[in-house]
């Protein structure tokens, strides 16, 4: 890895990274994969689900990492897949969306979950039903639905008293799951750690190290299958609650100079 000895005038020279677990992938590229979750961690946090802003200089970091590591780089997100290309326009990187419930590989096979017509109705209710909670809102994502409450944090208990019913009508198949001032009901078999697996049964990440980086409790699955598979996990954010991640770095922006760092 080599660092440029002068910034050009203006030009902020990204902090080389002294996180053990990012530097191993820069020393051992072709032993290491690299999971990374997007709200939260690649992404500084908005008071809304569209007010996201992605810098313009990620995608190709990401892509770089991604050469760098032969293709062993995923986005794992509570998004849908559907909503991840576009962030990163032009590049199309393998991603897990909807908490791993659906998945598109390295290949570009992409495995969908369903939604039931009886889903599909479950989402007209809910958002009838949060009219009357101004600031609260709904997000669509196809095979599962979140309901927000960061522009609203008093209606925390009415949001999760009303996902707690509306899931019980749902039936098995669907879960609750809880998320930064979010509720959302995704399909049963929605797990990070299991998306993390699967990509790991394949190539190109199969035989490699995983690196999980997340920030929030739905990223727990994936530090559970790296840590027990030799590999590392990253929480972002400040220490907050029981975590299994083994290192943390303080915020989605040192993360993103870190990842530039390793990128150049
Ligand atoms: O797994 P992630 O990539 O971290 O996605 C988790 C959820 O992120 C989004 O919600 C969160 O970020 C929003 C934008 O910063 C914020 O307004 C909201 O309060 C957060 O909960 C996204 O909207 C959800 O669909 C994801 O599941
Ligand atoms: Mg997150």
């Amino acid at each position: 890895m080599t660092y440029k000895e002068q910034p050009e005038q203006g030009e902020a020279e990204p902090a080389p990274p002294n996180e053990p677990a990012l530097t191993a992938l820069s020393l051992y590229p072709d032993e290491w994969a690299l999971f990374l979750d997007i709200d939260g961690t690649l992404l500084d946090l908005a008071e809304t689900p569209e007010a996201i802003t992605v810098p313009p200089a990620l995608p190709f970091v990401l892509e770089t990492l991604s050469r760098r590591l032969g293709g062993a780089l995923a986005l794992v997100t509570g998004r849908a897949v559907a909503f991840v290309d576009p962030l990163f326009t032009p590049f199309h990187f393998s991603v897990a969306g909807l908490h791993g419930a659906e998945r598109r590989d390295a290949a570009g096979r992409l495995r969908r979950a369903l939604i039931p017509p009886a889903f599909q109705e479950m989402k007209r209710m809910i958002a009838r039903e949060i009219e009357a909670w101004p600031g609260v809102l709904v997000e669509d994502k196809g095979a599962a639905v979140a309901v927000h409450y960061r522009l609203a944090p008093e209606r925390e208990a009415d949001v999760a008293e009303m996902m707690q019913r509306y899931l019980q009508e749902a039936g098995p198949d669907w879960i609750l799951q809880h998320g930064k001032l979010v509720v959302e009901i995704c399909p049963a078999h929605a797990s990070k750690g299991h998306a993390v697996e699967a990509f790991l049964n394949e190539p190109p990440f199969n035989g490699r190290r995983p690196l999980a980086i997340g920030d929030d409790v739905t990223d727990e699955t994936m530090f559970a299958v790296a840590n027990r598979l030799g590999g590392q996990s990253v929480r972002i954010g400040p220490p907050k609650g029981k975590t299994l991640a083994r290192a943390s770095i303080p915020s989605p922006g040192r993360l993103r100079e870190i990842l530039a760092a390793l990128a150049k």
